[in-house]
């Protein structure tokens, strides 16, 4: 830990660096995977765990707690369950000048995105991977930027769109050096990717649908219920997350009921529906029915795999940002065997090519894994340098 004062070897007194308590909610597959890259930071490590929670159980330590060993998941299961609330204002209380706090939501549960207002506004700062604030209505996200504002405690949540690519940083920068957006296009989902780029290829015969979800979802790559998933969702959420980043495309959008309206393609058997529903998307035996349950449908699959080679096409599932159109969609496209999207990309690779006056006739692309727990804890670990 820092001393309050350090003194140099010439005996002059300099202000202690600053610290930065960090609390964090969610440990599951990205969140534990980020206290591991937390810990490995070279030394000085400016951050000092204070807080580890999951929906039971919470750490609560203002000196910091030990992470050295995994026995912190031991601590965790046994120790109590503190109400959020609660939490929050601990947190508040630990905020002076030369101590910053953070709290890192790994969830990707809304009423913890909820909590994002009032802890801004008591000057703790927000980093997350979690889609559901910035991706949510309207009201709840003015009121994220109006306590960020009033208060400058920051927001960072680079790891929603691409994990741990520079999606968001790179459109802050575009937008703040004042090019112009004209269109944002690519695939933007993990899951997706990896499912398409191993079940459509050019071959006329290969793994069925439902076995290269199951492989995605072992692989960590989907949410925490895969349906959020397939039913473009998660997609439609990352392209809200980018409109609002545009300035100028806000009037143009629809936003009936507080949320941007994005045409979405689902890939959901609909008799599976019932299994999606909102409260149904948040419990984890209706996820693993669901799973079990798609085998039944891969015959439909095979025949949208079948359709598109007939015409020397593969599918993939794309999002599109259309600024100068105002238009918005996730869909489910077929691409020739020869376009990039065909051949360029492997595993959860995503792809992202932004067209900016700038950038323009070629545009400038960004590429590489877009899903699993390395990449995105590092997108958040990054954010959370990006205050030190
Ligand atoms: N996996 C990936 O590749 C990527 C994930 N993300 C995002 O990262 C976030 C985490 O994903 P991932 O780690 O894969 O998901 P997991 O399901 O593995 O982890 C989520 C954790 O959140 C905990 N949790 C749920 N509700 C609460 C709550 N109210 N308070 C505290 N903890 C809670 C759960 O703990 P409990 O056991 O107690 O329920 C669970 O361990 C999601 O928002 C996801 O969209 C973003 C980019 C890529
Ligand atoms: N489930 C998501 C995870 C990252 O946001 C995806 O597959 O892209
Ligand atoms: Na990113």
């Amino acid at each position: 830990m820092y001393p309050p004062n350090t003194k140099s070897s010439t005996g002059t007194t300099s202000a202690a660096p600053r610290t930065i308590a960090v609390a964090i909610t969610g440990v599951g597959l990205v969140g534990s995977e980020f206290v591991s890259q937390l810990l490995s930071v070279s030394q000085p490590n400016p951050f000092r765990v204070v807080s580890l929670s999951s929906s039971k159980h919470t750490l609560f330590s203002p000196d910091g707690l030990d992470i050295s060993k995994d026995s912190w998941k031991d601590r965790l299961a046994s120790a109590p369950h503190r109400n959020p609330e609660d939490l929050a204002n601990d947190l508040a209380s630990l905020v002076r000048p030369g101590q910053d706090v953070v709290f890192v939501d790994n969830t990707s549960n809304e009423n913890v995105a909820g909590l994002y207002p009032t802890l801004l506004a008591s000057g703790v700062n927000v980093i997350t991977p979690n889609k559901k604030a910035f991706s949510g209505e309207s009201a709840l996200y003015n009121r994220i930027l109006q306590a960020s504002l009033d208060s400058g405690a920051k927001f960072l949540n680079e790891s929603t769109v691409g994990a741990g690519l520079p999606i968001i940083s790179t459109l802050k920068d575009l937008v703040v050096t004042g090019d112009k957006i004209k269109k944002i296009e690519g695939v933007f989902s993990g899951t997706m990717s990896y499912i398409f780029n191993n079940f459509s290829t050019s071959q006329p015969t290969g793994p069925s649908f439902s076995s290269v979800v199951k492989l995605a979802r072992e692989k960590g790559y989907t949410e925490p219920h895969p349906a959020d998933d397939l039913t473009g969702s998660d997609v439609s959420r990352k392209l809200t997350i980018l409109t609002r980043y545009i300035p100028s495309l806000r009037p143009a959008l629809p936003l009936p009921n507080g949320f941007l309206s994005v045409p979405t393609t689902s890939l959901i058997p609909s008799a599976l529906s019932p299994l999606t529903t909102p409260e149904k998307l948040s419990s984890a035996e209706a996820a693993e029915e669901f799973v079990s349950r798609l085998e039944e449908f891969d015959g439909e699959f095979e025949t949208m795999r079948g359709e598109a080679l007939k015409e020397g096409k593969v599918l993939r599932y794309v999002g599109v940002v259309d600024v100068e159109k105002g238009e918005v969609k996730a869909d489910l496209q077929r691409y020739p065997l020869t376009h990039p999207f065909a051949t360029s990309l492997g595993g959860s690779d995503n792809i992202v090519l932004f067209h900016t006056e700038r950038y323009s006739p070629r545009p400038l692309i960004i590429q590489g894994a877009g899903a699993g727990a390395a990449v995105t804890a590092m997108g958040v670990l990054s954010d959370l340098f990006k205050l030190v």
